[in-house]
């Protein structure tokens, strides 16, 4: 029987005697250089750039943020828009470098953040299947063995030639969470991608999430604007405003918290 490949995306180990914490960010801040003058055209930003006259501004758009999450956790981040919980889940995925302090993570990560990165448009869904799932470490044969699995999930059968371009962004988001899932990761990160699913797909893959969750091994961080979701999804909750850490905890104490700023 073919063994089952994992995925290939790993981070640098935490130490052992910390075993039951799969997620460590510690003083993590993550600082972006903008650009302080607007440009009419291409043109002039490229003259300013050979003349060395571009003058940036540092926008901190993560400050200090600490908390850790335990195998087997769902744990979510919330926030308002621009709070920083996309970018916390890059660098929790590899994908950014934190500008302060360490991120480290144990496991393989099967990361579904912004939607069809990992996709070419111009291909079909089939041969997307076989690009994601390539780009998630998984070997053509396991990709092979696994498609109808991740075709019956998408409930996409009939889609399945037909380029990605053509498809809805609750489509795309249906084959990303197929894939995604076809196997148990250690750590699943689920960034906005459900929330344009219509609501039978999203009740079908919280219902994944919770299978995954209560096999005690995967461990699921959820960003989501539904707080619904995100209670009833979740374990413990961190809430980062303004890149600023505002709360870590319960989720029933942490959801009433940011939905009192509603009020
Ligand atoms: N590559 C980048 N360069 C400069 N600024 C960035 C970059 N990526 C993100 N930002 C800024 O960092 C801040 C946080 O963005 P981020 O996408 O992490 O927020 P978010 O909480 O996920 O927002 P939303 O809920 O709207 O999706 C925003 O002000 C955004 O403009």
């Amino acid at each position: 029987m073919q063994t089952m490949a994992k995925p290939i995306l790993t981070r640098p180990s935490i130490p052992p005697e910390d075993a039951e914490t799969v997620i460590d960010v510690d003083d993590v801040s993550m600082i972006f250089n903008i650009a302080s003058e607007q440009f009419n055209s291409l043109k002039e930003y490229f003259i300013a750039l050979a003349r060395h006259e571009l003058k940036f501004k540092e926008f901190r758009a993560l400050n200090h943020i600490n908390f850790k999450v335990k195998r087997g956790e769902a744990f979510g981040l919330v926030g308002t828009n621009g709070s920083g919980k996309s970018t916390m889940l890059k660098i929790i995925a590899g994908v950014l470098e934190a500008s302060e302090g360490t991120c480290t993570v144990r496991g393989t990560i099967a990361p579904l953040i912004e939607l069809g990165a990992g996709f070419d448009m111009e291909l079909t869904a089939k041969e997307n299947i076989y690009l994601n799932g390539a780009l998630l470490g998984y070997r053509k044969e396991f990709i092979d063995e696994h498609f109808q699995d991740i075709v019956d999930f998408a409930e996409l059968q009939n889609f399945m030639d037909m380029p990605l371009k053509n498809y809805s962004s609750g489509m795309v988001a249906r084959i990303a969470f197929a894939i995604a899932t076809i196997t148990e990761p250690d750590i699943l990160i689920v960034d906005e991608t459900l929330s344009v699913g219509d609501f039978l797909f999203q009740q079908k893959c919280e219902r994944r999430i919770k299978e995954l969750v209560d096999s005690d091994d995967v461990t699921v961080l959820l960003v989501s604007h539904n707080i619904d979701q995100v209670e009833r999804l979740c374990d413990r909750v961190c809430w980062i405003e303004k890149g600023q850490e505002r709360m870590v905890g319960p989720t029933d104490e942490v959801c009433a918290a940011y939905k009192s700023l509603g009020n």
